[in-house]
């Protein structure tokens, strides 16, 4: 039995799922009932950083596991992001971070930082030519390119063209067109799960539109195995993901289960490692556009350490305080993964947060509701660098774990730190940004799965340094 101490709601978890603002009636919820609550027959969602120490990080005893959503996703749940047993996880997560450490990340600094060059030309171009920029699409155009790059051996083109030109339509459309499919098909599955019934009658009336979104997902599977059997067919010495995945990979032959296998990592971490850091790059802006002062102070932080741009680089930006709580004030107010990641309680049950779970019972802490409680946090809606900064007494900040913790914490946030970092350090020190128009930037972002991140539109103008 759940614990007498959380309430049963009668909760429409999965019409506010589609409707695009559940991370934030999630966080109502938490606020009415607190930092545990039922939110449908067999789940419960948590809000507190306890919850993310007892669900995600290493327990003795059963472990909290992925739930079957994960398999709603292509590639049928046999590659790093969904791939739901301990040990055929454990196994990839040991050679696929090699591909992550330090080295690796140094030996693909270059690669990444000349890319970042590009999408800072790109943006100053784009103002010259149309007076004004949407930071959004660009913010897409560079991760996308740098994961490309690093996990299929090609970038999509997009900070060289800096449109949906030729080469990048070819690439980069086909991969969003499909990777959006899957993520609606992963959605669907989702919310269907959740109420069987109601499913099959939905199902009976809306065959051809599920047969679409699985048509779609189906291209992206194809696409991307396309892509992959390119790059492991490519005599290179470059140092990308596959690099070192065709190296340290345990199955060294040719056969079919071994292309789906590289196919199905390098979409995930498509998935994983490009959206996440876009979004953190356009929260950034958007909310430095929002407080001047902030953007005073970092911008003099950065324009005080570095005399030229090329200076700039993962060694050099790292110690820039300010640009650092900047971002993870940014990762706290809007966490690029709106939704918690489910996990089944171990069969024998577990204690969340002081709360008694049964074994089986989905769970979850909530990453906006974490982050925006106000339990958590003061003056939560408020964007205060500051909390990171010395000593704070007023704020949990374990309570916001933008990359998650424990063994399926992120693989890759050193890589996102470092593309963070140099990205807006050299965007600062080059450009003046000022915003075109208006942007309630919670209001005007809706969630299906993924953030969709509405236009960043700016004017930017070449810095003159005195
Ligand atoms: C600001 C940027 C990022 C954020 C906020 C972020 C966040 C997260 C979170 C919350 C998880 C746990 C997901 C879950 O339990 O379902 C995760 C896992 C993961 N992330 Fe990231 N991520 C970011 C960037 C990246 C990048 C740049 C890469 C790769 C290039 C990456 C690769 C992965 C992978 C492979 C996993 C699965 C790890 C495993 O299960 O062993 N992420 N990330």
């Amino acid at each position: 039995m759940l614990s007498h101490k959380i309430k049963i709601l009668a909760y429409p978890y999965s019409r506010d799922f589609l409707s695009g603002r559940q991370p934030w009636r999630m966080l109502a919820l938490h606020e009415k009932y607190g930092p545990a609550v039922r939110v449908s027959p067999n789940e419960v969602s948590f809000a507190s950083a306890q919850s993310w120490h007892d669900i995600y990080a290493p327990r003795k005893g059963g472990e909290f596991l992925k739930s079957n959503w994960y398999e709603n996703g292509s590639f049928g749940g046999h590659a790093i992001v969904s791939v739901r047993d301990p040990v055929e996880h454990a196994q990839m997560r040991k050679y696929l971070s090699r591909a992550f450490s330090e080295a690796s990340l140094r030996d693909q600094e270059d690669m990444i930082t000349d890319l970042i060059a590009k999408y800072i030309d790109g943006v100053g171009k784009t103002a010259k030519a149309e007076g004004v920029v949407n930071l959004t699409d660009w913010h897409n155009f560079l991760t996308f390119d740098i994961i490309g790059l690093l996990a299929f051996g090609k970038s999509f083109g997009g900070v060289e063209s800096g449109r949906l030109g030729p080469t990048y339509s070819a690439r980069l459309s086909l991969f969003s067109q499909a990777f959006v499919g899957s993520i609606a098909h992963a959605n669907v599955m989702d919310t269907l799960k959740r109420f069987p019934w109601l499913g099959a009658v939905y199902l009976a009336f809306n065959q051809g539109w599920l047969k679409g979104i699985a048509r779609v997902a189906d291209r992206h599977m194809s696409y991307t195995k396309k892509v992959i059997e390119d790059r492991i067919s490519e005599k290179t010495d470059r140092k990308d993901f596959m690099h070192y995945l065709l190296r340290d990979h345990p199955q060294d032959d040719d056969s079919e289960s071994f292309h789906m296998q590289m196919s199905g990592h390098a979409a995930d971490l498509v998935v994983a490692g490009s959206e996440t850091t876009a979004t953190t790059l356009s929260v950034v802006v958007h909310y430095l556009l929002e407080k001047p002062a902030i953007f005073k102070t970092v911008t003099e932080e950065i324009h005080g350490s570095f005399e030229k741009e090329e200076d700039i680089n993962a060694t050099t930006a790292a110690p820039l305080k300010y640009l650092h709580a900047v971002c993870l004030e940014a990762l706290r107010i809007f966490p690029p993964l709106p939704i918690g990641p489910p996990r089944d309680a171990p069969p024998e049950g577990a204690v969340v947060d002081g709360v008694s779970i049964p074994g089986g019972t989905l769970v979850s802490t909530n990453p906006c509701a974490a982050s925006m409680f106000s339990k958590n946090f003061h003056n939560p809606s408020e964007f205060i660098p500051e909390r990171w900064l010395g000593e704070n007494k007023d704020d949990i900040l374990e309570a916001t774990q933008p990359f998650s913790l424990g063994k399926r914490g992120c693989i890759g946030r050193n890589m996102a730190w470092l593309e963070l970092h140099i990205t807006l350090a050299r965007l600062i020190f080059r450009y003046e940004i000022e915003r075109e128009g208006q942007l309630d930037w919670i209001e005007a972002t809706p969630m299906l799965l993924f953030w969709q991140k509405p236009n960043l539109m700016v004017r930017v103008k070449e810095r003159i340094r005195k």
